[in-house]
């Protein structure tokens, strides 16, 4: 059978075969009226898609047959956040509900046999699985509707963590499941990937305690028929790596990565399996899928092992890798609102070293100020330090409910999060910014006519800022437009404007009398930040916009 030839698998031919020599398009069913039908019907829904304007994309799919875990760390929620995080689509047969903790399993209780085998009929007779990974098996009966299923709806691979004992020491499945995964599962496997205890379990108890009992215990394993092995070290006593030993029945491979000190590997074999699978489903050989897993278990425990949740021995851990950002997620914007221009301050890290100011601290003083938007200007700092830096004054502008964005550079905002960039023309097209950050980031553009106003409102920008309105230092060669080149500017623009361009406490408040609705506040740099005190020039230029506005209405 050639790769990528749709066939018809027939029980009679049925085998399971060794996954890169498995055909792509395994999903048509055994009986000849069921792949016609399915056919059909996808026919009709391709062709209803078309009729849209729409192509159809296959997404990649693994199905955890799993017990489920009320603190989400390990079990069904582990392998739902892992297939997530790795881009491929996950379906669920649940096998157990376990009452389980931070401290150790409380309660467990099985789901009835036959609806275990209506879950996976439900999944496996509708939609196109690529790879069944299981958890935690809590019968021999479970087992064997499994192999049922698998026989009537043969998959591209089949991954088997053979959950026995949690880490926490509960028992997920008792001794008779050994004889299951032994007959039953092991045979058919792609690859298993029992931990220190699971290994000795399904060997009769052999002991396992050095590196050296790891790759005897995997050989013993592939004789028992499944084509990969992985023996876990994670539990492995004294050691400084994690080592994990992989056997794909001719080489054997040390997979080793560094042992991250945290509480938080509550998951990790259930992350890691899931994780494999997930790697399969998208075409990854074996090896490739391994050694992928092993290195996203070593990179969510990293990010993840400062975090707290539960009070018992072993927390959670992260695998989608965002729970951190609610540090600076705390009071954000969910939309862009115009009236956040009114006082906008953009730094300049010339003007902060020259007062013995950093970067952060002086956001920090103009945001006390009342500073009412800040943006990031910084055109001479490594990337690095760049990053470093936006991340902090983030941070400052989330507790104050004040948007952060960045100037130009779109990877910096993405990668701090931040709320949005400021571009200039000569920058990053403004709808390539767009379809890089996403609808819910603020774009604002420099504009100097009404013909970029209306480009930049075309392209998606959210705001303009438009100047410079009086001569300025802080830019080289800049054309000025003046009051009423702003004005031109701005009752030719459908978007809100801000003005820029030498504004100081002088002259802001005429900036704000030309009585324009769409100018909603002026941006500032040397009147903010080429002073001794950020706070007191940026609270002097705030009540000054106040009178002014308020003359105004
Ligand atoms: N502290 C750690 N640092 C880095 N990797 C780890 C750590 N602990 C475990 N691992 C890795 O995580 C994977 C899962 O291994 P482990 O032996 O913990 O499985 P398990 O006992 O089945 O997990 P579970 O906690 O879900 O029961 C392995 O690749 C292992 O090397
Ligand atoms: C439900 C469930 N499956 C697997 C494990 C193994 O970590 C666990 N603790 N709980
Ligand atoms: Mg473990």
């Amino acid at each position: 059978m050639a790769y990528g030839d749709a066939q018809l698998v027939s029980t009679r031919t049925f085998s399971f075969l060794p996954f890169n020599k498995a055909p792509v398009a395994l999903g048509f069913r055994q009986s000849s009226l069921l792949l016609v039908n399915s056919r059909s019907k996808q026919t009709r829904i391709l062709m209803e898609m078309q009729g849209n304007g729409v192509s159809a994309v296959k997404v990649p799919h693994v199905l955890t047959v799993a017990g489920s875990d009320s603190g989400a760390g390990a079990g069904i929620q582990a392998d739902l956040k892992a297939c997530a995080a790795r881009g491929v689509y996950c379906s669920t047969v649940i096998t157990a509900v376990t009452a389980q903790n931070t401290v150790g399993v409380q309660g467990v209780n099985i789901v009835p046999e036959d609806f275990v085998a209506e879950q996976m009929k439900s999944v496996l007779s509708d939609m196109h699985v690529d790879v069944v990974k299981t958890g935690m098996l809590p019968s021999i009966g479970i087992v064997k509707i499994l192999h049922q299923h698998l026989k009537e709806y043969p998959v591209r691979a089949l991954v088997i963590d053979p959950v026995m004992v949690s880490t926490s020491g509960d028992v997920l499945a008792g001794p008779s499941i050994i004889a299951g995964f032994r007959e039953e599962l092991l045979p058919i496997a792609d690859i298993v990937t029992p931990n220190l205890k699971e290994a000795s379990a399904l060997l009769d108890g052999l002991r396992i305690k050095t590196i050296s009992d790891m790759r005897s215990a995997a050989k013993l394993l592939h004789d028992m028929g499944p084509r990969n092995v992985l023996v876990k070290g994670g539990d492995l006593p004294d050691s400084l790596d994690a080592v994990d030993i992989f056997f794909d029945g001719e080489d054997m491979y040390e997979l080793r990565s560094s042992r991250i000190k945290t509480r938080n590997t509550h998951g990790t074999g259930c992350t890691l399996a899931s994780c494999i699978a997930a790697e399969l489903a998208k075409g990854s050989s074996m090896l490739e899928a391994v050694k992928v897993a092993k290195c996203f278990v070593e990179t969510a425990l990293d990010y993840s092992k400062d975090i707290l949740i539960g009070n018992g021995a072993q927390g959670p851990f992260d695998q989608l890798m965002r729970l951190k950002n609610n540090i600076y997620n705390s009071r954000r914007q969910v939309r862009f609102n115009p009236s956040d221009l009114f006082l906008y301050a953009v730094t300049d890290s010339g003007m902060n070293r020259k007062w013995g100011h950093s970067i952060s601290d002086a956001v920090k003083a103009a945001v006390e100020g009342g500073a009412t938007i800040v943006q990031l200007r910084e055109k001479d700092i490594e990337t690095k330090d760049f990053l470093e830096v936006a991340k902090s004054c983030l941070q400052i502008c989330r507790s104050h409910g004040v948007p952060l964005l960045i100037n130009d550079r779109i990877d910096v905002a993405l990668a701090c999060d931040a709320d949005g960039v400021h571009i200039g023309q000569s920058d990053m097209p403004t709808h390539v910014a767009r379809a890089l950050l996403g609808p819910e980031k603020i774009i604002g553009v420099s504009c100097k006519t009404p013909d970029h106003a209306e480009q930049a409102w075309i392209a998606g920008a959210d705001y303009i800022g438009c100047g410079g309105v009086y001569p300025t230092n802080t830019k080289a060669n800049n054309l000025t437009i003046g009051l009423d080149g702003l004005k031109t500017v701005c009752l030719a623009s459908k978007l809100p404007v801000v003005a820029i361009g030498g504004i100081n406490a002088s002259n802001a408040q005429s900036v704000m009398q030309i009585g324009v609705p769409n100018l909603k506040g002026v941006a500032v740099v040397s009147a903010m930040f080429d002073r001794e005190c950020v706070f007191t020039e940026t609270r002097k230029l705030h009540t000054l916009l106040m009178e002014a506005t308020q003359a105004v209405r």
